[in-house]
């Protein structure tokens, strides 16, 4: 089956995973307590700032003092949890980052070339991320350029289409499979969607849905068993689709 439609995960697929780990959760821990001081307590969700809204979700307990509040978050980062409040949170931080300088999204320069290349008016490409929708747009609209250090680029107007998991689901459900193939008119045809991942239960639940699925390995990525190199198609860049 001709495969004419891609869905992309960031971390670990088409961005090492040492950028998110290393630059975007340090950032958004140290930026964040700035933020939280000047907000008044008790929150009041009737307030304009996004920020305030973000916060106005959280429980009770934890949304009744910045430390509690800034605790919580720590603890959510340290544990890598995929929380939609967290994401959606960390995607206002890193608007900063990235619009002052201090951010640039170092993708593999096979995925630039890929992403740059292969969309046309039958081929398109999706991004599907625990990361806000916010937050990767941001990361595509500043994407360091391999050939100069001072220049970025926006890759934002070769994608068709962006998914979280406050739109699709979490990654390791076939569901949000289900639910992304609707999305993109793609039911009848999931043949012809392929999903790639660094992560093998996004992978198996992007198979079960009916999509086709590869493994992406790049260093620094979770280690693959032998059973998962037997079971399951791995790349180790994007230069090596065949489409
Ligand atoms: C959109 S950049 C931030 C990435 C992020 O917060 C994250 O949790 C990465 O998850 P992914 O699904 O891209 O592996
Ligand atoms: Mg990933």
């Amino acid at each position: 089956m001709m495969v004419d439609t891609l869905v992309l995960d960031i971390e670990g697929t088409v961005c090492p995973i040492t950028f998110v780990k290393d630059n975007l959760f340090p950032y958004f821990i140290e930026k964040f307590p700035t933020f939280i001081t000047n907000i008044e307590f008790p929150l009041s969700s009737t307030l304009e700032d996004p920020i305030v809204q973000i916060l106005s979700q959280l429980p009770s307990d934890i949304k009744e003092s910045s430390s509690n509040i800034i605790n919580h978050f720590k603890d959510l980062v340290a544990k890598d949890i995929k929380d939609p409040i967290l994401k959606s949170l960390q995607g206002f931080i890193w608007k900063l980052g990235y619009e002052n300088g201090e951010l640039k999204a170092p993708v593999y320069p096979d995925s630039i070339k890929f992403i740059e290349s292969y969309p046309s008016t039958t081929q398109k490409i999706y991004i599907y991320s625990s990361g806000s929708i916010k937050a990767q747009i941001l990361l595509f609209a500043y994407v360091k350029d391999p050939n100069t250090d001072d220049k970025s680029l926006d890759l934002n107007p070769q994608l068709s289409g962006y998914f979280d998991i406050t739109t699709a689901g979490y990654k390791t459900e076939s569901s949000s499979y289900e639910k992304i193939l609707q999305e993109i008119n793609k039911v009848n045809d999931p043949q012809s969607v392929l999903f790639l991942s660094d992560n093998v239960k996004e992978v198996s639940a992007a198979i079960k849905a009916g999509m086709q699925s590869y493994i992406v390995e790049r260093p620094g990525n979770a280690p693959l068993t032998e059973d998962d190199r037997k079971t399951y198609t791995v790349i180790k860049s994007l230069d090596e689709l065949k489409l």
